[in-house]
Parts: structure tokens; C-alpha cells; sequence
């Protein structure tokens, strides 16, 4: 589905409400980086999960946090979603492919969000979008792989070793990447006190 020219390596995009930012989404990252050969990866701030009834901390704060946790050149805070007035991925990514048409992307996401992938808004318009990587999530595992995504998908999983061409295949298709998993959530630092919320 994506067009134009896309010689150069692809960009991967982490959406989330990153409220706020931790060790887990930088570790992700970096795995997809260097999994699927990405050049860069986005971090996609959401001005607020449709799937959750509580609003998140204030746009700037989260930036601001994220900027900060961020040691690598190789990944970026985007506020496009917010610039774009779209809260669904499905049309961001129509938005962000029409932005960008020099450009190649991957949504890249936790096991947690492939086990509920088929609530989102017109699911099935971003597996025909963009490939998919999806990273093990502590507990999350097996609930993502038994998914109704996962077994609907099922012929467009790239497994093993073919994971890593991922980038370069045309949707639909995705992969699961289980190499290691950190027990780090947004959740667990508010519910900590480590970071007040909106
Ligand atoms: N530790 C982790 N391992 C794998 N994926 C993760 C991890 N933490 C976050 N992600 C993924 O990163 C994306 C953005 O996550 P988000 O900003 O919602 O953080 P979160 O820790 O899941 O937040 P919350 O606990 O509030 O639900 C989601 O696709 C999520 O599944
Ligand atoms: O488009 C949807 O219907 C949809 C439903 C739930 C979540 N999402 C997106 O999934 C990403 C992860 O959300 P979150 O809140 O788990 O960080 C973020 O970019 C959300 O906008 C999207």
C-alpha cells in the first residue's frame, strides 16, 4: 500500500500516551532499530488513547519527559497526531503517508496492543497500511499470539529468522519479536508516585 520513492531505510512509529516515558519504550526501540534495520524511530504522542477513559498529562510535560529519557540521535518525539487532530491510528497513518511519501513506515507496537488490535478504529485499513512490528510484553504474550489479529493474520506473520525483513515487505504483514522483555510500565511508575498525571 505505501507508495513513492523509499530507497532510504524505513522509520519505525511507537505510538503511545507515554505518560509518561520509561525504559521499556526506549528498550523496544532500539530493538526495532536494530531488528528490522530501521533508520529511526518516532515516538508518536498521543493526545489521548481512545480505548482509555482516563485523559494523560499535558502534551509539553510528556514531550519534555521523553525528550529527556532519549540517549540516541536515531530516535524522535513526534507531536504530529496532535498537529493532525487525529486520536485513531488508522487515520494518522493515512495523514502521516501523505505527509511523508518519500518516506517507508513500520507501526511498531506492545504484545499488549496486538491482543486487543482488532477494537481499534478500522484495524484492519493499518495492517493493509504499514508492516507491523510487535514486541512480548511481560503476561502479554500468549493473549497477543491467540488474538483474533494474530489468527486472521496468521499467513502474514513473518516468523524466525524472517522477522528481519519485515521493513521491506508489503503489507499485510507482521512480526513478533521475543528476544527479551522489560517489566517497566506507565502504570506501575504513576501508580509508584513517579509521575503525576492529567
Ligand atoms: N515494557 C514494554 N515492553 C513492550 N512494549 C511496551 C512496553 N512498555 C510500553 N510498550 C508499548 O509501547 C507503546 C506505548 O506504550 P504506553 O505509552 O501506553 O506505555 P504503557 O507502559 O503501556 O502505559 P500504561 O501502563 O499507562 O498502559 C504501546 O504499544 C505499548 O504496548
Ligand atoms: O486507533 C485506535 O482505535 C486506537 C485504539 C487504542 C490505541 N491506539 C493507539 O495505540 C498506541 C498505544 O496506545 P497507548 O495508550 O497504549 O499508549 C497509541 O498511538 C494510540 O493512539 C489506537
Amino acid at each position: 500500500m505505501q507508495t513513492g520513492f523509499q530507497s532510504r531505510r524505513a522509520i519505525g512509529i511507537l505510538g503511545g500516551s507515554f505518560d509518561p516515558a520509561h525504559a521499556g519504550h526506549l528498550h523496544i526501540s532500539k530493538a526495532a532499530l536494530r531488528v528490522f534495520g530501521l533508520r529511526e524511530v518516532w515516538w508518536l504522542m498521543s493526545p489521548g488513547n481512545p480505548l482509555k477513559a482516563r485523559g494523560p498529562a499535558e502534551l509539553g510535560r510528556r514531550i519534555a519527559a521523553a525528550e529527556a529519557l532519549i540517549d540516541t540521535p536515531r530516535i524522535k518525539v513526534s507531536d504530529f497526531e496532535a498537529r493532525a487532530g487525529s486520536h485513531y491510528t488508522a487515520e494518522t497513518l493515512a495523514l502521516l503517508t501523505r505527509a511523508y511519501p518519500r518516506e517507508r513506515f513500520v507501526w511498531l507496537m506492545g504484545a499488549d496492543n496486538l491482543a486487543q488490535f482488532h477494537r481499534w478504529q478500522n484495524w484492519e485499513d493499518i495492517l493493509a497500511r504499514v508492516p507491523v512490528g510487535v514486541f512480548a510484553r511481560p503476561g502479554d504474550r500468549q493473549a497477543a499470539l491467540n488474538s483474533k489479529t494474530a489468527r486472521i493474520y496468521r499467513h502474514a506473520r513473518l516468523k524466525g529468522r524472517r522477522a528481519r525483513l519485515l521493513a521491506q515487505a508489503e503489507a499485510p504483514a507482521w512480526a513478533f519479536v521475543s528476544l527479551s522483555m522489560r517489566n517497566v510500565s506507565s502504570s506501575a511508575i504513576r501508580a509508584a508516585g513517579g509521575w503525576q498525571s492529567g
